[in-house]
């Protein structure tokens, strides 16, 4: 539901329309109406006419304006009046009902694609929210995504509509022929863009091919550049472009801040590890203070690394702020069950990696916070859409290192956007924080059971402000791991070492999947290589390449590819309709014996740091020795760096693996 309230000329239309112009079907619009939509938004005027008629679309408009009501609509309608006339049509009602003996049984007529699993399923809530006053029993819409049953979906196709999903799933199931495509019409591509890149490309077009020939294609996002949408071309066949943004979609009512974390002198002469480590903790600290500052109802927190998303969880669990986070190594279940979480406000802040950077609609989110910056700038617009949704206002602030603003640099001038400095001295932040005033990125909740709830997780907050870290948390051991570094090093290494800036404009990376890099033996990777050439013996450290020194980090290209393989490569476990976690895939040499038993894949990959085959094999960041996967390990974890170290567990011929510390789990 949608309040009456201010929206920016991004959704606002000058014509006197409402959808009874747009859309025919009588129980539909009730529907429309229903969801508490009356007026259309610019890009759903003009591109549900255009649908309807069955034409191909590439539509283009900024993040939260509206894009997913617009396929839906087609589809919904397309189910419909597919229907008419057909053998088994049904009897309706005056005002468009089905009467119960004639339900409807479907074959798909209309299939919806998207990138992730928690858009999918996003898609799927709005189209049964769409059809279930009046049409329940004519469209019927399943959400097909990996990490899930298999066998449900089966037993979902048998009487389906409207088929919503990832690629690698949808893929599978036309390969074993258990989506059938003979009443299939449309295919719905959304974050298109995002479809085009290498990681799903494949996927969808082998989609396209498998549905046949005669089909309308839409493909909908709020970004797009020349390459992708050359690629968009093969696939949409004379389409009709509709793109409401020249230029940069930048959000009108969503405020973009920069702040910059800073290392105090005594951590500035600490080693590479360590100022990395504490750079990540004064972010930490920025983002407490901003939190307490900024009054917000809901935040969402990017960052790009998956051991500091769940060391961040636990600082503000701790400090009050109820938290979860979302990566590609979180079991599938486990992220619907934090999406639902956040969705009934049960939590404050949703620290997350780009994988949810896109699409997800989470109307009470009024902060964004970038503690690492994406690496181009269409994901950083993505992040940021997550707030100011249909046109509200919002704030986004990223917290940024000196490398990093390079890239804001970047942003502001090569991608006009307006990016300005927060820091407490100024106006600014003194007005964003002055409760009195009426700040620009503050909307009023929308039902009173969420006041409640608000008011619940202040007092509660409130109670625990104050908070004081124990001393193992605040200084760690760090003292012992500092004394290591040959300090007449360390400016060399520190000219290898860069954070996720770049000075090169926001350059892509390649996809380089988990699968391609799981099956490569060590001595054919460039990385071990790299290291080993860079370890310097006589000065007991490594220097650091810029590889090694990005490891650990989440590679967004990576996660999405994680999500493909996971749903290619677990298929065949499933056949006993079975959800396999696939740990026994990823895992299968560690011993009971050593104390973890088989670690769930939702256990971050970070807290183990190993060497040998076993880093090569299973992904992890890579030492030449056990000395210096401790050394990495002890400065990670804050732990003593001295022998006795924590159980090894040695494989042959040359694999050791450390333990994750209790205080990362
Ligand atoms: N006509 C409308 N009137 C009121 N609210 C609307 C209307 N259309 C969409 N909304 C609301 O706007 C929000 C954003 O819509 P939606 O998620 O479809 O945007 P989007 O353009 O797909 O965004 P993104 O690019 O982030 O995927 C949703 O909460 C939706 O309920």
């Amino acid at each position: 539901m949608t309040l009456d309230r201010f929206h920016s000329s991004d959704v606002r239309i000058s014509e006197d329309l409402d959808f009874s112009s747009l859309v025919s079907n009588p129980a539909l619009l009730k529907g429309l109406v229903n969801s508490g939509y009356q007026r259309p938004s610019p890009i759903q005027l003009k591109t549900i006419p255009l649908g309807r008629l069955g034409l191909d679309l590439i539509a283009q408009a900024k993040s939260g304006t509206g894009k997913t009501i617009v396929f839906s609509v087609i589809a919904i309608e397309a189910v419909l009046s597919s229907q008419q006339g057909s053998s088994n049509q049904t009897t309706s009602s005056p005002n468009g009902a089905a009467q119960d003996k004639d339900r409807v049984i479907e074959s798909p007529r209309a299939v919806i694609v998207a990138p992730t699993r928690e858009i999918a399923v996003q898609i799927q809530e709005v189209i049964l929210n769409l059809v279930r006053s009046e049409l329940a029993d004519r469209v019927t819409c399943h959400v097909m995504i990996g990490g899930m049953p298999i066998a449900q979906d089966r037993e979902n196709l048998k009487n389906c509509s409207i088929v919503v999903g990832t690629p690698g799933r949808i893929k599978s199931l036309l390969d074993t022929d258990h989506l059938k495509t003979d009443n299939i019409r449309l295919l719905v591509l959304d974050e298109a863009d995002k479809l085009m890149e290498s990681v799903f490309k494949g996927d969808i077009f082998a989609i396209a091919k498998g549905l046949g020939p005669v089909k309308q294609v839409m493909a909908f996002s709020a970004t797009y550049d020349d390459a992708l949408l050359a690629e968009l071309d093969h696939l949409v066949k004379n389409p009709v472009y509709v793109m409401l943004t020249d230029g940069t979609p930048e959000l009108e009512g969503v405020m973009q801040y920069f702040k910059v974390a800073q290392l105090d002198e005594k951590q500035k002469k600490g080693s590479v590890f360590l100022k990395q480590d504490y750079m990540a903790e004064a972010k930490f600290s920025e983002l407490e203070g901003l939190f307490t500052h900024v009054p917000f109802y809901q935040a969402m927190v990017f960052l790009n690394h998956r051991g500091r998303a769940s060391n961040l969880v636990t600082f503000l669990n701790k400090r009050g702020w109820p938290s979860m986070h979302i990566t590609s190594g979180i079991s599938q279940t486990e992220r619907l069950e934090i999406m639902s979480k956040t969705r009934k406000f049960e939590l404050r802040v949703l620290v997350c990696s780009d994988l949810i950077a896109r699409g997800i609609d989470v109307d009470r989110v009024n902060l964004v916070v970038n503690l690492d910056l994406p690496k181009d700038p269409e994901t950083y617009l993505h992040r940021i859409g997550r707030t100011g949704r249909y046109g509200t206002t919002g704030l986004a602030v990223s917290i940024v290192d000196k490398a990093e603003l390079k890239t804001i640099e970047i942003l502001q001038k090569e991608y006009h956007l307006t990016i300005q400095e927060l820091s407490k001295e100024d106006k600014v932040f003194s007005e964003l924080t002055d409760r009195s005033k009426n700040r620009h990125h503050e909307r009023p909740l929308q039902a009173a059971e969420d006041k409640d709830q608000f008011e619940k997780l202040e007092a509660e907050r409130l109670e625990r402000e104050g908070y004081v870290p124990s001393e193992d948390e605040a200084e760690g051991d760090s003292e012992v791991i500092t004394e290591m570094v040959d300090e007449s090093q360390e400016a060399e290494a520190d000219s290898f070492v860069k954070f996720s800036a770049s000075a090169e404009p926001l350059p892509r990376k390649q996809n380089t999947s988990r699968k391609s890099r799981k099956r490569q033996h060590p001595s054919q990777s460039s990385i071990p290589m790299a290291i080993s050439s860079d370890f310097d013996k006589s000065a007991k450290r490594l220097r650091l390449t810029e590889e090694f020194a990005t490891m650990g980090q989440l590679d967004e290209q990576e996660e999405y590819a994680e999500e493909q393989y996971d749903e290619q490569e677990r298929e065949g476990l499933e056949e006993d309709g079975a959800y396999h976690t696939g740990a026994e895939e990823y895992y299968p040499f560690i011993p009971q014996e050593a104390g973890y038993g088989t670690p769930p894949m939702s256990t971050p990959f970070y807290p183990f740091h190993g060497t040998g085959e076993y880093a090569g094999r299973y992904d992890l960041p890579w030492y030449p020795s056990d000395q210096y996967a401790h050394y990495y390990h002890s400065a990670y974890y804050r732990q003593p760096a001295t022998p006795p170290f924590p159980t090894r567990v040695f494989f042959p011929p040359d694999l050791v693996l450390f333990p994750a510390s209790p205080y990362s789990l």
